[in-house]
């Protein structure tokens, strides 16, 4: 089995990737932001450990994270992201090489992991290739106050979590440019799992 990590910035279209892979080759995805939406649920030792830290401010009415209030914490303040970081990450990877181990015993091809932040997690140990999705900056502010109604300021702090475009190009194996029309990124694509 081929496992390709598919990272880069927010907004970058990862998603919209996944879901053509999937639907035109069948691959197995799997997707980092999700993985760790279902270990931040109520009642988890991940969302224990959050409130221990954050408190309870940071609920809802139906005692779940309020994920814009944490947000709003995390990405204004990096010790805080640092300290959430270390609450999830390590509960996500494991989480991931255990998805691995399960799609290895069915004999699958091709599975796609998905995230932002698959570098600086060292995801390389996990994963055969990694693929890094470009999208100018100036783009993907666009859609994303136009898909995602995110104001300039949270695209802003978001950036700055994030690793510069240098960095994403010297830890990948791949580049795909998802500036222009979904239509040109398919044909990288297409390209891409010919030669793989
Ligand atoms: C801050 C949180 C609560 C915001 O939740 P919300 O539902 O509003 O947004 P969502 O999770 O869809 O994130 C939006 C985008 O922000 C970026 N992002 C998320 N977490 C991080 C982070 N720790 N560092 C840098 N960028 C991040 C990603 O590009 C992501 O797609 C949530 O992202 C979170 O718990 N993040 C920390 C854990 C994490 O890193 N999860 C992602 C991979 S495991
Ligand atoms: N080539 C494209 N042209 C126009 N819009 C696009 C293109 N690719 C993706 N988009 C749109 O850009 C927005 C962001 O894409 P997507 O949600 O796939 O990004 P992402 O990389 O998964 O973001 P995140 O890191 O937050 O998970 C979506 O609304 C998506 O439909």
């Amino acid at each position: 089995m081929k496992i390709i990590g598919i990272t880069g910035g927010v907004g970058a279209g990862k998603t919209q990737i996944l879901e053509y892979l999937n639907n035109k080759y069948g691959a197995t995805i799997c997707m980092a932001d999700e993985v760790g939406k279902k270990l931040q649920k109520k009642g988890t030792e991940c969302f224990d450990e959050i409130v221990a830290h954050f408190g309870e401010e940071i609920l809802d009415e139906k005692g779940e994270l309020d994920r814009t209030k944490l947000s709003d914490i995390v990405f204004a303040d990096r010790v805080e992201l640092s300290v959430l970081n270390g609450i999830v990450h390590p509960k996500v990877k494991e989480e991931i090489q255990k998805k691995i181990a399960r799609e290895e015993r069915k004999s699958t091809n091709l599975m796609l992991i998905e995230g932002a932040l698959l570098i600086e997690d060292h995801y390389e140990e996990i994963c055969d290739e990694l693929w890094y999705v470009y999208v100018e900056d100036s783009i993907r502010r666009k859609r994303l106050k136009y898909a995602r109604g995110y104001e300039d300021c949270k695209v802003d702090q978001i950036f700055e979590a994030q690793l510069p475009k240098d960095l994403f190009m010297r830890h990948c194996d791949r580049v795909i440019d998802n500036s222009g029309q979904f239509e040109e990124t398919k044909i990288q694509l297409n390209k891409i799992i010919e030669d793989l």
